[in-house]
Parts: structure tokens; C-alpha cells; sequence
């Protein structure tokens, strides 16, 4: 079995409703998403694949539409507070928001992320591992041993 990575970055905002810390006020971070899949390397010199337990770019056509694609450049509202309205006020004046069903911390993202991909992999490949940094200094991990 061999892992490999593929790195993604994206630009969101975010608000933590009834946080205690600064991060009660809207602000955002230059996410960086680390996405580690395992599978045995195809061994069939007729197959264009051969060598590779998944080409990178079929980890991008996942990643990119799922998560980057939707996350990138919007904010994040836990729709499930009263957050919500303050939403509603922005896109009424045309900013991109996503509502979520958690807090969007870096913890409840990672498992936001872990369910979207898992199910678009291909037969044979699993999701292994997810890193994202939300700052330079501070990232969550999802490891798909702690999570069966
Ligand atoms: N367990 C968590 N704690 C915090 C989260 C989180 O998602 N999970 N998020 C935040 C804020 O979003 C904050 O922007 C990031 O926190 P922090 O690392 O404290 O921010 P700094 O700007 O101080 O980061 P440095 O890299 O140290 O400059 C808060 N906590």
C-alpha cells in the first residue's frame, strides 16, 4: 500500500457564533488542505496509469469541485445559530455564503471535507488522512484510523 498527497488551498471566511475568543468576529484564512489517499499502485503496462495508486489530477477533479470550488473566496455561517440571519444579510447584498450544518471550525471542516470525499473515490482508493491548516500555525487532522 502506498500513500500520496495532494495539496489544495483556498481563501475563506469564517464566524464562530458564541465563541469566547477573537474568532467571534468574521475573518479569514488562506486554508491549506493536505488530502492523503492509499491504494496499491496499478501494475499493468498496457494501462496509461500504470505506476500510480490514483493520478493527482483525478485527486483534483474531487477536491476542487467539492470543497475548493464551493468554499473558496465565500464565507462560512453556521446556519444552525442565529448566524444564520446575518447570512441572509450578506447575500442579499451579493457576498458568497455558504450555510453550514456545524460550527465551521477547523475540526467540523475536516469532517465535512472526509464525507465529501470518501464517497467520490475510486473503487480500491481510500481517504487515509486529511491535514488543513488554518493558519501557518494552528491545523486539525482527520485520520481514517480514528474514524472507522
Ligand atoms: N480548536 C479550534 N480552536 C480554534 C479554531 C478552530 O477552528 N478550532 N479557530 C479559531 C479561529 O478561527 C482563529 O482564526 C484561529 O485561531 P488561532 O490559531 O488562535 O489564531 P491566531 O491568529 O492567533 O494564529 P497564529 O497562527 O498563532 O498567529 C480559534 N480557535
Amino acid at each position: 500500500m502506498i500513500r500520496i498527497t495532494k495539496i489544495f488551498t483556498f481563501e475563506t471566511a469564517h464566524v464562530l457564533y458564541n465563541y469566547d475568543g477573537k474568532c467571534k468576529n468574521m475573518h479569514g484564512h488562506s486554508y491549506k488542505l493536505f488530502v492523503t489517499v492509499k491504494g496499491k499502485p496499478v501494475n499493468d503496462l498496457e494501462n496509461p496509469k500504470n505506476g500510480m495508486v490514483v493520478d493527482f489530477g483525478d485527486i483534483k477533479s474531487i477536491v476542487k469541485p467539492e470543497i475548493v470550488d464551493v468554499w473558496d473566496h465565500a464565507v462560512l455561517i453556521n446556519g444552525l445559530s442565529p448566524h444564520r440571519q446575518l447570512g441572509e444579510s450578506l447575500e442579499s447584498q451579493g457576498h458568497k455564503v455558504i450555510y453550514c450544518n456545524f460550527q465551521p471550525t477547523c475540526e467540523n471542516m475536516l469532517y465535512a471535507i472526509a464525507a465529501k470525499i470518501k464517497s467520490k473515490l475510486p473503487e480500491g482508493i481510500s481517504l487515509a488522512y486529511l491535514k488543513l491548516h488554518e493558519t501557518e500555525n494552528s491545523y486539525g487532522e482527520w485520520l481514517a484510523e480514528d474514524n472507522q
